[in-house]
């Protein structure tokens, strides 16, 4: 009787499967690694001191006061993560049409700034610009009297929220607005008040996604902006070309690194914009996709650790240089097992 892994002339010379045998050849030719500098983790700040708080849409997620944020960081550095991204938790009271208490120097996020970075010096610190956490309406700029956002308006207060960051110590400002022509505006000024190492890392491509829920639960603006959406700036999902003109505008303007947000379900924009431009590119891994895999985990229908590393390789893959999510800390503990 014939071996049956004798090769016979009519299979191919070039066997696919001959790298895949082993462990050591598989990982010879990987082409895609995931480290803890891949990640950025984002979180949500808390007024008062010793305050944690579950997010319901978002189990594992927690909002923390200033004092347990400074705990956090301590972990996150020693983790090898290099940045934090910080989000603000506004009380109603501070809200306002507006939206002053974006740049009050005395604010939670640049109080948060300036706690962090005197604790955890080396850890990056990132902050957001835009304005939907202090607007009593939910959007993330300032409305006229349809309710419009007005976008030349906004982008002044956009560049005073930005200053006040910087001064307080932000390594990188992130601007989530999607209003025209604030990088350049931020960037100007920035250089004007002599923050020349002030990273600008510019959310270019921020679409209008329904997988961005949990995260205005996180920071309770959803009831803000009641039935409300923010189609006449963020991108329509449909477009793909408008994405690559609106990095180009960015880097123009002065942006260090571009964003694509939500992640998983926009990974061709990412390869268009890495083949493209070759400029330092992240993607917002956001809150909505980390529900969709924390409930069927938490369901038994999907391995959690297996299919979140596998999403991370897949935005690796695809040309992004980092990701920001709120697994973050988990990747770099599965990473370190
Ligand atoms: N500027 C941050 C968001 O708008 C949402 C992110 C998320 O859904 O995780
Ligand atoms: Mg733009």
């Amino acid at each position: 009787m014939a071996d049956l892994d004798t090769p016979r002339s009519s299979y191919p010379v070039t066997r696919m499967r001959r790298m895949r045998r082993d462990d050591f050849s598989r990982r010879m030719m990987r082409e895609t690694t995931l480290t803890p500098d891949d990640l950025i983790y984002p979180v949500f700040v808390l007024e008062g001191s010793g305050e944690r708080e579950a997010v319901a849409s978002m189990p594992g997620v927690e909002r923390l006061s200033i004092d347990l944020l400074v705990e956090e960081a301590r972990a996150v550095q020693r983790m090898g993560i290099p940045a934090m991204a910080l989000f603000p938790v506004t009380p109603l009271s501070a809200k306002s049409l507006d939206a002053a208490e974006a740049f009050n120097p005395g604010g939670l996020a640049q109080r948060a700034v300036r706690a962090l970075k005197d604790a955890v010096p080396e850890l990056g610190i990132m902050t957001d610009v835009a304005l939907d956490p202090f607007t009593t309406h939910g959007q993330d700029g300032l409305i006229d009297e349809a309710g419009y956002v007005m976008n030349d308006p906004t982008v002044e207060v956009l560049v005073r929220q930005a200053l006040s960051h910087a001064e307080a110590g932000a390594d990188i400002v992130a601007p989530s607005d999607m209003m025209d022509g604030r990088i350049g505006a931020v960037r100007a000024a920035l250089e004007a008040e002599g923050h020349i190492h002030t990273r600008i890392l510019a959310y270019s491509a921020k679409y209008a996604s329904s997988y961005y829920g949990p995260f205005r639960d996180a920071v309770g603006s959803a009831a803000n902006l009641g039935g409300g959406n923010k189609y006449t700036y963020q991108m329509d999902p449909a477009n793909s070309d408008e994405a690559i003109h609106e990095v180009a505008l960015d880097l123009e303007e002065g942006a260090d690194m571009v964003m694509v947000k939500p992640g998983m379900p926009y990974l061709d924009i990412v390869r268009r914009i890495k083949d493209q431009f070759g400029a330092p590119t992240f993607v917002y891994h956001v809150s909505g996709e980390y529900a969709m895999l924390k409930a069927a985990s938490q369901n038994g229908w999907l391995d959690e650790k297996a299919v979140v590393l596998e999403a991370m390789v897949s935005m690796k893959r695809a040309g992004a240089d980092g990701v920001l999510t709120y697994y973050a800390k988990d990747i770099a503990r599965w990473l370190a097992e």
